[in-house]
């Protein structure tokens, strides 16, 4: 019987059977689902002898929902993921320019699932524009809930629109709206709390799985109270919360002030070996160019949400593109979680049966580790490096290897499910 997975003093408590809600999603969201959920259940029930089965519960978004119940995102599917904690999902179409606002980003704000963890590794034998993708071994712990992602925008021409922008002129003496009277507004709230929460997760990641770096990317020189205060507070909440187990740039440039270039040198140095993590910045537009050309010196990597959506499809593209990307979104706090691929909807391949199911697939394999059912997860991982190897591929790899076999995306789950 189907049990439900619950969250005790911070700790998941996983049941042999749970019910774990799913989003089949729009677009190729049912093709790379039905792929990839067969993959698990193979997976699941291989690594376990039967004794573990994930019971499925579809709840409903998006297009389905819609033509099924006239609503976008029904309460009933919040409530079931509210209930039974852990869900994952396919994509989920946004319109462009105006309509319904973003039921993914939706998701994520009403059950305040603040860190996107997108995890960005190179499988052996994959094809990559790039010279040494095997270079790229990032993890992004991308802000989930505020930023110009709150949503909080006002169309040109509208009353709204102009109440604020006559707010700004005459209230606030702004001067510097080049054409007030076609200027869309919007507004991007960043705060101390939802940054020092995504930081504190970042940092106490790279402490679990011992990984040297943290990397806050920002671009605080132009907006300085949102992306500047994220620096500012993310350094203050490392040194402040963590100070034994990290060394800061902050505390760099401090020491250097006051001691000079060699101290500061000896300090870094000292930490370093002690085994601490180095919490570093870096503006967004030249980490945007460093990750190509000196990736292996990024590592666990905390940043705002525009910029983690740029930076997880970028480099995405260095280890084989947006077909494997994986991803998930946690509130480390309440223990819900809804796991979803990086990619979106891929209207031209919808109902092709042609798209890599790797990324959904993927992120079932984070859902998998976080249920701390590491030997399904680990059995998948290794298929999908075999298989790779073996050059059975979708059409996204197929077009860039030499001597591919290319299948569609229900075959690469039959093989997938032969090399578990
Ligand atoms: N979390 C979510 O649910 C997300 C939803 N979206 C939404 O999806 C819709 C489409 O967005 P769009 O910008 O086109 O981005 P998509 O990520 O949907 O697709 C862009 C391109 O990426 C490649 N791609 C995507 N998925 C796969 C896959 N599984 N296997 C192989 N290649 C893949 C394809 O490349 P190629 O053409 O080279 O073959 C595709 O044309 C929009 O409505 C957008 O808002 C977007 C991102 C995330
Ligand atoms: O919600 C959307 O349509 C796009 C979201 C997105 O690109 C992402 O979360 O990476
Ligand atoms: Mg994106």
């Amino acid at each position: 019987m189907s049990e439900k997975i619950v969250v005790e003093n911070g700790v998941l408590k996983v049941p042999n059977n749970p019910t774990i809600p799913f989003i089949i999603g729009d677009g190729i969201g049912p093709d790379i689902w039905n792929a990839a959920s067969r993959v698990i259940d193979a997976a699941v029930n291989k690594a376990y002898n039967g004794d573990k089965k994930i019971e499925w519960l579809e709840v409903l978004a998006g297009q389905k929902a819609f033509d099924n119940t006239g609503e976008w995102l029904p309460q009933e599917t919040l409530d079931k993921i509210n209930e039974y904690l852990i869900a994952i999902k396919g994509p989920l179409t946004t319109p462009i320019g105006g309509g319904i606002t973003s039921l993914n980003v939706a998701l994520r704000q009403k059950l305040d699932l603040y860190v996107c963890l997108r995890p960005v590794r190179h499988f052996d034998g994959v094809p990559s524009p790039v010279k040494r993708p095997e270079d790229v071994d990032m993890v992004i712990f991308r802000e989930n809930t505020e930023d110009i992602y709150a949503g909080i925008e006002y169309e040109a021409g509208t009353p709204e629109n102009k109440k604020i922008i006559d707010f700004l002129q005459n209230e606030m003496g702004v001067n510097k709206i080049r054409f007030p009277e076609t200027s869309g507004i919007g507004i991007k709230p960043v705060s101390k709390e939802g940054t020092e929460r995504l930081v504190r997760a970042a940092i106490e990641y790279a402490i679990k799985e011992n990984r040297p770096t943290l990397t806050l990317v920002h671009k605080g020189n132009i907006m300085k109270f949102t992306e500047g205060g994220f620096k500012k507070w993310g350094y203050a909440v490392a040194e402040a919360e963590y100070g034994d187990q990290v060394f800061t740039w902050n505390q760099y440039d401090a020491i250097k002030a006051e001691s000079g270039e060699e101290a500061a040198n000896k300090a870094q140095a000292d930490a370093l070996a002690s085994g601490k993590i180095l919490v570093k910045d870096s503006i967004a537009d030249i980490f945007l160019q460093q990750i190509l050309t000196r990736p292996k010196e990024f590592d666990v990597v905390a940043t705002m949400n525009l910029n983690g959506d740029y930076v997880s499809d970028a480099l995405a593209a260095q280890v084989g593109g947006i077909g494997i990307a994986p991803g998930a979104n946690i509130n480390y706090l309440s223990g819900h979680a809804i796991f979803e691929a990086t990619h979106g909807t891929a209207p031209k391949y919808e109902g092709q049966d042609k798209v890599n199911p790797s990324s959904v697939l993927l992120s079932g394999v984070l859902m998998l580790e976080h249920l701390g059912w590491n030997e399904a997860a680990n059995l998948i991982t290794a298929s999908v490096e075999s298989t790779i190897s073996s050059k059975v591929v979708t059409y996204d790899f197929a077009r860039l290897m030499d001597g591919a076999t290319e299948v569609k995306c229900s075959e690469f789950a039959n093989e997938l499910i032969k090399n578990l």
